[in-house]
């Protein structure tokens, strides 16, 4: 799409985020094309990219939500996601969080330990309620992928063992208060692999076969997501192999397929667009610095990650320099030793794959403002979210004065 970033810039200040919904659209129905020989939720996992704007569309395209906190949850009512395509899933989830949950009846709560599970059956028979179970299995896979994002591993917090797993549905099939409904299974993020998401399908459908042997039967196979985008040249998973990957595993189970997918939805849908303010040379080095830091875009600081940049100006004049924002950090980068043209102030730059947990992971580190967000959809764009004011930052202190 032939973006005009300059009118952007003019109309709605530097630095700010932009998605493109179509991009968005045409992710979301990709994915629940792939799966269409079976009963499939799309369940987006809110994380990646939360602004209400942009779980409203994905609802009014059949989307559900996967939620991590209850917070989540209420954004995913507000944007219209009905109650029965939102999943609750968290390694912490506290008292009123479960209670809220099961007032509002959503679909499921992923549980992720016996203690977990023996709370949520506390609190349902303390609400006159069931709680319709389904349990996160940790299959001890290794997904390759950046530690930070794997989840799939024992060493990782996430979900339980088999055996473990085995044991909580025999209490949820015993117990008044909880439904076994589910199983849930999520190895990592930005998974580039399709053997370790196959290796930990058929341990989770194995679990299924077992449990339809001793008569607790399940109905919806929670998948997980964690598809990966290209980020610089990564070798993708192709959506109907791996849809075909999890359809095979699930051979004879007659189940309805959760997804929760965040990156793959939104990760290339969205730039970062932030302006230069100066250049610099210190000794030999160059420094490109920009208006936007790494509190609007935390994952080069966090994971090392890479986000292509584009300098959208005519000077062909390369030389390396690092690409760094005003925050008083010096890991407080979006790109190290790249060559850039020679830029002047003012000089817009645009970083690429900032969908995906961009906004989300942002903060007001150095007491600096949450940037705006802009939708741009058939050509048109429009705002999202406002700038944060300098009365929003203190909004929650100022009584206290
Ligand atoms: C339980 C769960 N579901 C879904 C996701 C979404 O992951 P991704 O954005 O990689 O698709 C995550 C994040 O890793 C997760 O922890
Ligand atoms: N925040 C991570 C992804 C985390 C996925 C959630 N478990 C990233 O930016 O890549």
């Amino acid at each position: 799409m032939n973006i005009d970033f300059k009118k952007l810039a003019d109309k709605y200040q530097t630095p700010f985020y932009l998605y493109d919904f179509d991009h968005i659209t045409a992710q979301y129905t990709e994915l629940k094309e792939s799966f269409r020989a079976r009963k499939s939720l799309i369940a987006y996992a809110v994380k990646a990219n939360s602004n209400l704007s942009v779980i409203k569309h994905l609802s009014n395209l059949g989307a559900g939500a996967d939620c991590v906190s209850i917070g989540e949850v209420k954004r995913a009512l507000k944007a219209g996601v009905p109650t029965y395509k939102i999943i609750f899933s968290g390694v912490g989830k506290s008292d009123e969080e479960i209670k809220e949950a099961l007032i509002l009846d959503i679909l499921l709560i992923n549980v992720e330990s016996s203690a977990e599970l023996d709370r949520v059956e506390e609190l349902a028979k303390s609400l006159n309620k069931v709680a319709r179970i389904s349990i996160r299995v940790n299959p001890n896979i290794d997904p390759k992928t950046h530690p930070y994002i794997s989840t799939g591993l024992h060493e990782n917090k996430f979900g339980v063992d088999i055996d473990t797993a085995k044991r909580m549905y025999i209490k949820c099939k015993n117990s008044e208060h909880l439904e076994p409904t589910g199983i849930h299974c999520h190895i990592g993020s930005q998974l580039t692999q399709l053997e370790p998401i196959r290796e930990s399908i058929n341990i989770v459908a194995n679990l299924v076969r077992n449990l339809k042997a001793i008569k607790i039967e399940l109905s919806f196979m929670d998948v997980g997501g964690g598809l990966g985008i290209v980020y610089k040249d990564e070798t993708l998973i192709n959506t109907y192999d791996y849809a075909q990957t999890i359809l095979d595993s699930l051979f004879g189970l007659d189940l309805t397929i959760i997804c929760e997918p965040g990156r793959f939805i939104v990760g290339n849908s969205g730039i970062f667009v932030t302006k230069v303010l100066y250049e610099k040379i210190n000794g030999n080095k160059r420094f490109v610095i920009v208006d936007g830091a790494m509190n609007d875009l935390i994952r080069p600081a966090l994971y090392d990650a890479y986000h292509r940049v584009e300098v959208l100006n005519n000077n062909k004049n390369l030389s390396d320099c690092n690409l760094v924002g005003p925050v008083c950090e010096s890991g407080d980068f979006f790109a190290k030793n790249i060559d850039l043209p020679e830029t002047q102030s003012g000089d817009l730059i645009t970083i690429y794959s900032a969908g995906a947990y961009g906004f989300t992971m942002s903060s007001n580190y150095n007491t600096r403002a949450r940037v705006a967000e802009i939708a741009i959809e058939n050509g048109n764009d429009r705002l999202i979210r406002k700038r944060e004011s300098f009365e929003d930052l203190i909004a929650n202190e100022i009584e206290f004065l």
